[in-house]
């Protein structure tokens, strides 16, 4: 791992007398795409949300996490979170959802609309500001939730199941304008799906969660350059994932 990566070490979540997460540890280096896969219930989604200092009170956590060697702060700065679905909010305007972030992170509303306005072009959202999200498209509605996430600067992104709403075609569009925005702009994404065509095409590594308690089960790097990936080549490791998730018991 790269000095200023994420190291997570030891993180285990209760809710009263159940262990939804135990022991749990992962690295993220400061680039590049880490998939995060596992039944449903195994407490993806639970990780991300203490990651990103949102765990509800009512779960009791315990777990160090260090950024480059610094404690993790919860939430921290370097810390980008993307909710399942789009999650924004009907009576704001793209414009005021986008900003929302900053705005959160202390900055005023003029302030935090200077900084989100240049970034509308380049998100294929030019002309939406003053729009609601339901005048949008799914697609657009999701670009406008990865602005608000990205204009925050953070360095890992948490993005938990970003595409899943989308239909096939959205999807494959918006997972190459995502690589597009990393290219520009390198940074280090944690992706939780339920997608394997997803995590094998995009990401450089995958995390193989099981449940019940949620832990990690295996951590496998995708063999093959992004360049070199196709259905055909990516079809063992799908098959090897597959039959990791096979072998957890149903809920
Ligand atoms: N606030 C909470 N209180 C009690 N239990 C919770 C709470 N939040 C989540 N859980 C439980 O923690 C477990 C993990 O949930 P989580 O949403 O993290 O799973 P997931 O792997 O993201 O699932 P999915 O893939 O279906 O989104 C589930 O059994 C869920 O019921």
């Amino acid at each position: 791992m790269t000095e200023a990566g994420l190291d997570l070490s030891g993180l285990t979540i209760r809710a009263g007398a159940r262990v939804l997460v135990e022991d749990l540890s992962m690295t993220l280096p400061t680039t590049g795409i880490t998939a995060l896969i596992g039944p449903s219930g195994c407490g993806k989604s639970t990780v991300l949300r203490w990651l990103a200092g949102i765990l509800p009170d009512t779960l009791a956590a315990e777990g160090q996490a260090r950024i480059g060697g610094r404690p993790l702060r919860l939430p921290d700065p370097a810390i980008g979170f993307q909710p399942q679905a789009d999650a924004l909010f009907p009576w704001l305007t793209i414009a005021q959802n986008a900003a929302l972030g900053l705005r959160v992170a202390g900055l005023s509303a003029p302030a935090a609309r200077a900084r989100v306005a240049p970034l509308f072009p380049a998100f294929g959202l030019a002309g939406t500001e003053a729009m609601y999200p339901a005048e949008l498209s799914g697609g657009m509605r999701q670009r406008a939730a990865f602005l608000r996430t990205m204009v925050r600067d953070g360095q890992f992104l948490l993005l938990d199941e970003p595409f899943s709403a989308l239909d096939a075609v959205t999807r494959l569009r918006l997972q190459g304008w995502l690589l597009a925005r990393l290219a520009e702009r390198p940074r280090s994404v944690l992706l939780v799906t339920h997608d394997l065509h997803e995590a094998t095409s995009l990401a450089d590594r995958i995390l193989v969660m099981a449940a019940r308690p949620g832990r990690i089960r295996a951590e496998i790097a995708v063999p093959i350059p992004p360049s070199a990936r196709s259905e055909h080549s990516l079809a063992p490791l799908r098959e090897t994932l597959k039959t990791l998730l096979l072998e957890d018991p149903p809920t």
